[in-house]
């Protein structure tokens, strides 16, 4: 174990910590690859802490490993926190006095810290052989550092059953993502990769598949006969957060729409899977995202992009991008990008599905707005404007309400409209812990496939290249407005 530093709780005996292979069966355990950086303590480990809270959790060991050297406590305690900060109650509300309960104890209780160089292969040797049998070897780095670590793996013998599991972005383009996965599949089995992305662990989107497959009323008017557009917008008010290192390279059409926004529009455009086994479900989402192409045809007049200027969102002051800490002046960074498909298929032919996310607006609009067409006739003699029916499925809070016309708003005879409104339980597992608990479990469902991660680059990678070859116009927005002023006027007219 050559050279490498671990720290780890004191409650067990470091015997039992190094013993590696057969001391941890029926116990998985989690490598996590770039433990002390950013998004391990900020979603990763509060979403495990949430999972562990819960009625399924049952015990997990993890070892945390990165170049930093953390001080003896100091990794505990960052695991600590993080399950803190999402423990509960056995009645479900938010837990005092910092307790996390029993299985997150035993978890926190078996924990331990390995400083060390990811790509050397010694280092990685020696993790494999505190992990013991079948561990799940989660990267939470960039896509240049985890390629890297992967080349070594490949280098050294890996137990039976081992897992890997990558954060987003999978690759930065589409060759990149294929020659990932052609790395990856050299020596590890499809099933056994779990592409991360959040957002198929949120209850809303899941829902999509109980929302349209359970359904009698949706599912037969789900196409292009009945519809006339969607929507999918995931707009917040949350500026850089201090991940300008990150975000400046993405923005906002590879951060969102390549990945997250994507994945939702696979879900609520797929046809029906025969069962709810990963490879159907999966295989009906690849097929249709491979029908999925810009609207029209046109990269350039598919999409267009902006980034704010000063201003206040959210009772904030948030400076001009271009002035945020770390930030490249001279990159033409989107803050907000919106682009518009459509699927090549019978069900969907001419049905624009326009996808938008932005940072720093002034509301947080996060939803799925389904736009029903006009029916072809009407009574004579009915009043009123008919406003038509549209669904909105909320992403976050999983609200959801139905717009229909009625009579009698106005008087007998007048239309108005009437909402339907109901709320999705909320579950108390957040969208991460959802998405590990399949991974922990080996099932494959919640995990993004190969090709579909590819597919998702190939969509959007002729809208990045105009954009990037400046073919599109960088527009500007105020921090805390709700976009340029023309692109309201432009979604207006056509809602
Ligand atoms: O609202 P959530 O669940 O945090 O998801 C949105 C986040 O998703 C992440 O993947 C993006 O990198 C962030 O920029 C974004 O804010």
């Amino acid at each position: 174990m050559g050279g490498i530093i671990t720290t780890h709780a004191a409650l067990l005996p470091v015997e039992e910590h190094s013993a590696g292979a057969g001391q941890h069966t029926g116990q998985r355990t989690l490598v996590i690859f770039g433990a002390s950086g950013d998004l391990s303590s900020r979603l990763l480990l509060p979403g495990l802490g949430s999972l562990l809270a819960g009625q399924r959790a049952t015990s997990v060991r993890i070892i945390g490993t990165g170049r930093s050297p953390l001080a003896a406590d100091e990794w505990t305690d960052r695991v600590r926190s993080a399950f803190a900060s999402v423990a509960r109650e056995s009645d479900g509300t938010a837990a005092t006095r910092g307790e996390i309960g029993p299985v997150a104890a035993e978890t926190l209780a078996t924990t331990e810290y390995v400083a060390g160089d990811p790509t050397d292969t010694d280092h990685l040797r020696a993790l494999l052989e505190l992990a013991g049998p079948a561990p799940v070897l989660y990267f939470s780095l960039p896509p240049a550092v985890t390629t890297a670590i992967v080349a070594k793996l490949r280098e050294v013998e890996l137990p039976e059953g081992t897992e890997l599991a990558f954060e987003k972005p999978f690759g930065t383009d589409a060759a990149s993502a294929a020659a990932l996965n052609q790395l990856v599949g050299s020596f590890i089995p499809e099933e056994n990769v779990h592409r991360v992305d959040h957002f198929l662990g949120r209850t809303a989107v899941l829902n999509l598949i109980g929302l349209r497959f359970a359904n009698r009323l949706f599912e037969p008017v789900w196409n292009a006969e009945h519809i006339e557009s969607v929507e999918i917008v995931y707009d917040e008010t949350l500026g850089l957060e201090g991940r300008a290192q990150y975000y400046d390279n993405a923005g906002a059409l590879v951060d969102m729409i390549q990945s997250h926004l994507l994945l939702v529009l696979a879900l609520l455009a797929m046809d029906a899977p025969a069962t709810m086994d990963a490879v159907e479900v999966r295989s009906e989402m690849a097929r249709a995202l491979r029908s999925t192409h810009l609207y029209r045809g046109s990269a350039i007049e598919a999409g267009r992009r902006a980034r704010y200027t000063a201003g206040i969102a959210d009772d904030r002051v948030v400076p001009a991008y271009a002035d945020e800490a770390g930030v490249d002046r001279d990159r033409a960074t989107e803050t907000l990008a919106e682009v518009t498909v459509e699927l090549d298929t019978n069900r969907w032919a001419g049905v624009p599905f326009t996808l938008r996310s932005g940072k720093a607006l002034g509301v947080a609009r996060k939803e799925i707005v389904i736009k029903f067409k006009p029916l072809r006739h009407l009574p004579s003699g009915l009043n009123g404007a008919r406003d038509g029916e549209t669904l909105r499925i909320g992403l976050n809070p999983g609200e959801l309400s139905l717009s229909v016309p009625a009579l009698g708003v106005d008087g007998p005879y007048t239309m108005g409209q009437v909402f339907l409104d109901a709320t999705l339980p909320s579950s108390p597992v957040l969208p991460y812990g959802e998405v590990l608990s399949g991974i922990l479990r080996r099932d494959p469902l919640l995990s993004v496939r190969g090709d579909v991660a590819e597919r998702c680059w190939e969509i959007v990678e002729p809208v990045l290249t105009a954009w990037r070859a400046g073919e599109v116009p960088l527009e500007e927005y105020e921090a805390g407005s709700d976009g340029p002023a023309d692109w309201q006027e432009s979604t207006e007219s056509a809602a």
